[in-house]
């Protein structure tokens, strides 16, 4: 989904289940900050139960490299702001576990032992900038912590710094500089060559290589482009023509890269590639170090395959000493500065800035990188789905016999609204999260959510039941099966053998409506009580009385029967938890055959 940076998005950052604040039954989300509880923050949209003293606590952000004074303001007004320049990785490893989110450019390596040596208290790193190829998105997303960047501040940068290269490597602008401080006068070493009429292969055209290329074609270049996903009418608009990666490094005079380091992009020129080239052809990289094989590029620069090369990114940064690379007679070199404008940095600093405090307060901005963007107005009207969900999930675990493993579950969802107009990543992630946190230690959220039910081989397949009328609300229900498995209440197992439980949402609250064969209606509210009984008079005043005797609470009961005076089962919501002898005194009335207590 495309949206604007400025853009912010209501996002769950689910309750840590080990902290002690629980939601109260009015609370419409479960969207609390993962947190440490004693550090959770107000926020006019969380209803979340906080003490006076919980909300003056402020969290703490790291800024591990210098980022503008805008945003730090901007960081100030609501966090602890620790700007610690030039850590050691072990030094950034000890303070992060006093962090709550942390700040760094491309200088920085988040690696996995941050994300561990955090101890669960690091919830969102942000990047400074577009490439997170610095930071281990895969231990991010496993320890359930939101990565940002800030992808559009510094596009125009970049591509200038590309234009700035191009321009100065074909005028050997860096080398004719250096030769005159020397004190020498070489007029004609250092003749250029032109770049009107040439042909550019921008590689990568994305926001800074479309920015590149629209400039070139000012410069009277023929500009082509490699990039399997960039769309046609894209590249059309400015008059590109986009070819495939052969076909660019045949003609192309001068090459210019833009693409991510990624997998498939980690030395895409190499040897092999660089035999494919013109010769005599130039080079111009502001993309990733990575994306090229520095040891085959001084090759090919000493093969004359490569006349010049006009490098702003390494492999290593900063490259080691004497790297034969950077001291090339052919290549310019500088520090990786594509970002470094004064203005790209003000406006990258008030965007990642932006996004930080967002996701701090619970709201995932628009720039996340490792989970699902969900748009405002859908997840508004999500909401009360999005806890019934959670409580499904949570419900039909706690059925399961101890032993069953649980791995195949099956989320079926009945709605009136045609198929893609129905969005069920979050419901799907909550439902993840309901069936994990009652039987683990892990937390569970929008990040982690797939990944963790994936490491627990926890198969969730979805399904549609397209309902005929209105499709005025976007769900009619929503109903949870776990297949494979015995019940500790055997009324739960459906007649197709798995354990099903369904629910509703009736006037914004969420209702259990299904048990396993059985048809129930209580809110899902406190905690539920479910007996198996033979139907018959005095059943509800015989167990309400029991909890009453103890104070217990009782907001919701219902009976649902197969036939009158045979089987049913009775759905009992309570406030309060029972004692062990109220459930026990419930289960040793005669006509109750067998009754299960569960935690919402
Ligand atoms: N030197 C700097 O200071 C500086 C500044 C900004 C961006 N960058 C780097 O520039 C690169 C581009 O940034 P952007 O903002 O344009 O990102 P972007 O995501 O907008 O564009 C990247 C483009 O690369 C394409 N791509 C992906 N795999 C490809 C492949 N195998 N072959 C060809 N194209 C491929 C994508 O489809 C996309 O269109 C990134 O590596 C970023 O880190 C560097
Ligand atoms: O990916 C980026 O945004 C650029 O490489 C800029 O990196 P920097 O923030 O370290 O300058």
């Amino acid at each position: 989904m495309a949206t604007s940076a400025s853009q912010t998005l209501r996002t769950p950052f689910l309750r840590n289940p080990t902290s002690s604040l629980s939601l109260s039954s009015k609370t419409p989300l479960p969207f609390a900050l993962s947190l440490p509880s004693s550090r959770r923050l107000a926020s006019p949209r969380l209803v979340v139960v906080l003490s006076a003293a919980r909300l003056d606590a402020k969290p703490t952000v790291l800024v591990a490299e210098k980022l503008g004074d805008a945003g730090l303001d901007l960081l100030k007004e609501f966090a602890n702001v620790d700007c610690s320049y030039n850590l050691s990785p072990e030094e950034l490893c000890t303070k992060i576990s006093l962090c709550d989110a942390l700040i760094v450019r491309s200088g920085t390596k988040v690696s996995r032992e941050v994300f561990e040596s955090s101890g669960g208290r690091l919830k969102v790193v942000g990047r400074a900038g577009v490439g997170i190829d610095n930071v281990d998105l895969g231990a991010a997303t496993e320890f359930g912590c939101l990565v940002v960047n800030a992808p559009t501040a510094n596009t125009v940068a970049a591509a200038e710094h590309g234009i700035a290269l191009l321009t100065a490597m074909a005028r050997n602008v860096a080398q004719a500089d250096a030769s005159v401080k020397a004190g020498k006068w070489q007029r004609n070493k250092y003749v250029g060559v032109s770049l009107v009429g040439k042909t550019l292969a921008v590689m990568g055209f994305g926001k800074v290589g479309s920015e590149v290329a629209r400039r070139a074609k000012g410069l009277g270049m023929h500009v082509i482009a490699h990039d399997p996903y960039a769309p046609a009418d894209r590249a059309r608009a400015i008059g590109v023509e986009l070819v495939s990666f052969d076909e660019a490094l045949a003609t192309a005079d001068f090459i210019s890269l833009h693409m991510p380091l990624t997998a498939a992009t980690n030395k895409v020129l190499n040897d092999e590639t660089f035999a494919k080239m013109k010769k005599g052809v130039r080079i111009v990289n502001v993309a990733r170090g990575g994306v090229i094989d520095e040891d085959a590029l001084v090759k090919a620069l000493d093969s004359g395959i490569v006349a010049q090369a006009a490098l702003d990114v390494f492999t290593v940064e900063p490259p080691p000493q004497g790297n034969k690379l950077v001291l090339h007679e052919r290549v310019t070199a500088t520090p990786h500065l594509g970002a470094s404008t004064m203005e790209a940095q003000e406006g990258v600093a008030i965007e990642i800035a932006e996004a930080v405090v967002g996701a701090l307060k619970g709201e995932l901005a628009a720039t996340a990188v490792n989970a699902p963007m969900v748009p405002a107005e859908v997840l508004a009207e999500l909401k009360p789905y999005v806890e019934l969900a959670e409580k499904l999930g949570r419900l039909a675990v706690q059925l399961v016999a101890g032993g069953s493993g649980v791995k195949n579950v099956k989320v079926s969802y009945a709605s009136a609204r045609a198929p893609d107009d129905l969005d069920t990543r979050l419901l799907r992630a909550m439902i993840t999260k309901g069936l994990i946190e009652p039987i683990s230690s892990v937390f569970v959220n929008l990040v982690n959510a797939d990944f963790t039910a994936k490491q627990r081989g926890l198969r969730i397949t979805e399904e549609r039941t397209i309902l005929d009328g209105s499709p005025e609300s976007p769900l009619d229900s929503i109903q949870v099966q776990i297949a494979n498995v015995e019940s500790k209440f055997a009324s739960a197992i459906s007649d197709s053998g798995e354990i099903k439980v369904e629910g509703r949402v009736k006037d914004g609250v969420p209702h259990l409506t299904r048990v396993g064969s059985f048809e129930v209606d209580v809110s899902l509210e406190g905690s539920i009580i479910l007996c198996r009984q033979v139907d018959q008079p005095g059943m509800i005043g015989l167990v309400g009385s029991i909890l009453g005797e103890e104070n217990v609470n009782v907001s919701f009961m219902s009976v649902g029967r197969i036939a009158p005076r045979k089987q049913a089962v009775m759905a009992i919501g309570v406030d309060d938890q029972p004692s062990k002898q109220s459930l026990k005194r419930i289960g040793d009335v005669p006509a109750i055959e067998e009754f299960v207590f569960l935690k919402l």
